[in-house]
């Protein structure tokens, strides 16, 4: 049967992919082809979660550290951020702070998210998004701090004019 293309959201995903489970990062979404840029990587529908619900169960929960800030507008017309489950590849992509490949953009009235690939990817590389500044775990990927005696040669190092 045909649908009218306006009465569905045509879902999409890139089939070069893979899971690794056992990355620093747990599981992670990697490239088993080359993919180009701007290739639609999955599209993936939401469920948005009352501010109360998230507060007094899923807060509580495993599930917390896979739901995104989802803007919503409250009962009294006040703007609010609630969270939302994502179904699809989209619970799955890791964070990284400089080796973004993916982002993603919301549909906040249809309910959905479409990750696309920000530049070319190559067979082998793992895809991932930004989670933004507010991390709630260690980022295996940022170098660990100088210990302070490596800081202090450091400074020792640098001359003053
Ligand atoms: C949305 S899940 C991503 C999938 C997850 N790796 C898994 O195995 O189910 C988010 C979790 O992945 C891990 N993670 C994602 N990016 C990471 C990073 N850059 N460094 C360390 N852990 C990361 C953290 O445990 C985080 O809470």
């Amino acid at each position: 049967m045909d649908l009218p293309a306006a009465s569905h959201i045509p879902l999409q995903r890139c089939p070069d992919l893979g899971i690794i489970s056992d990355t620093p990062k747990g599981r992670g979404v990697f490239a088993t082809r080359d993919i180009p840029a701007k290739t639609v990587i999955d599209v993936c529908p939401v469920l948005v979660l009352g501010i109360e619900e998230n507060k007094k169960h899923l807060e509580h929960t495993s599930l917390y550290h896979y739901t995104y800030n989802w803007p919503i507008i409250d009962q009294d017309g006040k703007k609010k951020v609630a969270q939302a489950v994502i179904f699809g590849l989209g619970s799955m992509f890791n964070h990284s702070t400089q080796e973004q490949n993916v982002v993603w953009e919301r549909d906040a009235d249809r309910l959905f998210i479409t990750y696309r690939a920000s530049r070319d990817i190559c067979a082998g590389e793992e895809l991932c998004i930004s989670y933004g500044d507010h991390l709630t775990f260690k980022d295996v990927d940022c170098p660990a701090p100088p210990r302070p005696d490596e800081e202090m040669a450091q400074l020792n190092q640098i001359q003053l004019d």
